[in-house]
């Protein structure tokens, strides 16, 4: 009887040893799995995001974005981007490539919010823009409208028989008037005085042929107005500057929507942290054509914006960093001061290839001093004339460049997403004089 009492006492024994293991065994797994899959999870990497992220891996990525930049993992809009820069700061010590740049970004806990940026990385870019090369062609009719004044209106004088001192007073105000410039326009009346004396009687067609020649020569032909928008061995860094609403926020947008498409991995900076909503323009285009978009919190310093898009280019291996600046008036000196030191912090990580000055093409001569004013505070490399659409004043393209002698590269056309064409003069010169009679 004792020895059957004492097999039961150890059989319960067991049993109780026995259960005791395994409830802290499974204790130790719960507590294990889901929390991170480890130290390569930069949650910027679509192969190592988070789990709750991994089923967002965007399973076509852009071809644009294959060379050393991000995957496309298309993220919900709202506050898990911004979450993510902090939570891998937290990770001290955490390997991985990936890893570093989201570290060194993110500040230090409890450092000041300004420094603070956040990066969104891009949705698998759902459009495909048309071809840049010829859209100044396809979108000849819009530029056609500025004819009126220019083209139609010059070219009605021209071709008439009676080419007497009035009508080459109205010559001249015709050129006034479409914003060509006091000097442009005397050089222009000269030499087509000149030529109508040596030409005699005039057929319409002649007379285009001769205004086209002198639109041209006013032009240029032989200006270098390549977009710089790759270097060897680190990104192209493209600075975009110029008052407010002129189209820069847009301008970027369209600028990356094109080199996305010709399989370049582009990354957005939204240094225009005046206004929280154009930092939201500026992600939104990011996640529309499939670039990462680094910003920072609405009053942030924006040279630290543009320090950190600069950072997050070169560590992604990145071709080009576009910086989007806050509009700012010409006449404030702060803040003109203030786009210089952006230009200064930037320069200290990376040589700035392009600083685009963003003009509105229908706000005439105040454009041209607007242009003085921002080629003091930085140097201009190449011109964006947006809104041609919107004027009848296609001359201030010859105003501008004698102004600042640099280059307009770029015009904007409307706002659709491929209303932005790469400035060709011929084809420009042709729009104006709309198509031959
Ligand atoms: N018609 C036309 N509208 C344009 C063009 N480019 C930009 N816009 C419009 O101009 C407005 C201002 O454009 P934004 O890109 O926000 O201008 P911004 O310079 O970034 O503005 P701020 O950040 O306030 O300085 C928007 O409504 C654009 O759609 C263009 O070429 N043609």
């Amino acid at each position: 009887m004792e020895l059957v009492i004492l097999i039961v006492l150890i059989a319960v024994a067991l049993v109780g040893v026995v259960g005791l293991v395994a409830g802290s065994a499974l204790r130790g797994r719960t507590r294990r799995g889901p929390i991170r899959p480890g130290p390569d999870s930069s949650g910027l990497d679509a192969g190592a995001a988070s789990p709750g992220s991994a089923t967002e891996v965007a399973p076509g990525a852009s071809p644009g974005l294959a060379a050393g930049a991000p995957p496309a993992v298309a993220r919900p809009g709202g506050p898990e981007p911004a979450a993510e820069p902090a939570e891998l700061a937290g990770q001290a010590g955490a390997p991985g490539g990936a890893t570093e740049p989201a570290e060194e970004i993110a500040p230090a806990a409890g450092g000041a919010v300004t420094a603070e940026p956040e990066i969104v990385s891009p949705r698998a870019p759902l459009e495909v823009p048309a071809p840049a090369m010829g859209r100044i062609v396809r979108l000849r009719a819009r530029l056609a409208r500025s004819q009126n004044a220019l083209g139609r209106g010059l070219l009605a004088l021209l071709s008439g028989d009676n080419l007497d001192e009035e009508a080459w007073e109205d010559v001249e105000s015709t050129l006034l008037v479409a914003d060509v410039g006091v000097a442009a326009t005397a050089e222009m009346v000269d030499a087509l005085r000149e030529r109508t004396k040596v030409l005699g009687a005039r057929t319409a067609a002649d007379a285009r042929a001769m205004l086209r020649d002198e639109l041209l020569a006013q032009v240029g032909t032989s200006m270098d107005r390549s977009l710089r928008t790759s270097a060897p061995d680190r990104p192209a860094i493209l600075l975009v500057v110029g008052v407010n609403g002129t189209g820069k926020t847009t301008t970027c947008g369209k600028i990356a929507r094109l080199l996305v498409a010709e399989g370049r991995s582009v990354v957005l900076g939204a240094a225009d942290t005046f206004r929280a909503a154009a930092a939201d323009q500026l992600e939104t285009w990011g996640g529309r054509v499939g670039a990462t978009t680094v910003r920072g919190p609405e009053g942030g310093d924006p040279a630290s914006v543009a320090f950190d898009a600069v950072k997050r280019g070169i560590d992604d291996g990145a071709d080009t960093v576009l910086v989007d600046t806050a509009g700012r008036l010409h006449t404030k000196v702060g803040l003109m001061d203030e786009l210089s030191k952006i230009k200064r912090v930037v320069v200290k990580q990376s040589p700035v290839d392009e600083v685009l000055l963003v003009l509105d093409s229908t706000t005439g001569q105040n454009a041209l001093t607007q242009a003085r004013v921002f080629t003091e505070a930085v140097d201009i490399t190449g011109v964006v004339l947006t809104k041609m659409d919107g004027t009848a004043k296609g001359g201030i393209v010859i105003a501008v460049q004698r102004e600042l002698g640099v280059p307009v590269k770029l015009i904007g056309l409307g706002e659709g997403p491929d209303d932005l064409a790469p400035f060709e003069a011929e084809a420009f010169v042709d729009a104006l004089l709309g198509e031959p009679a």
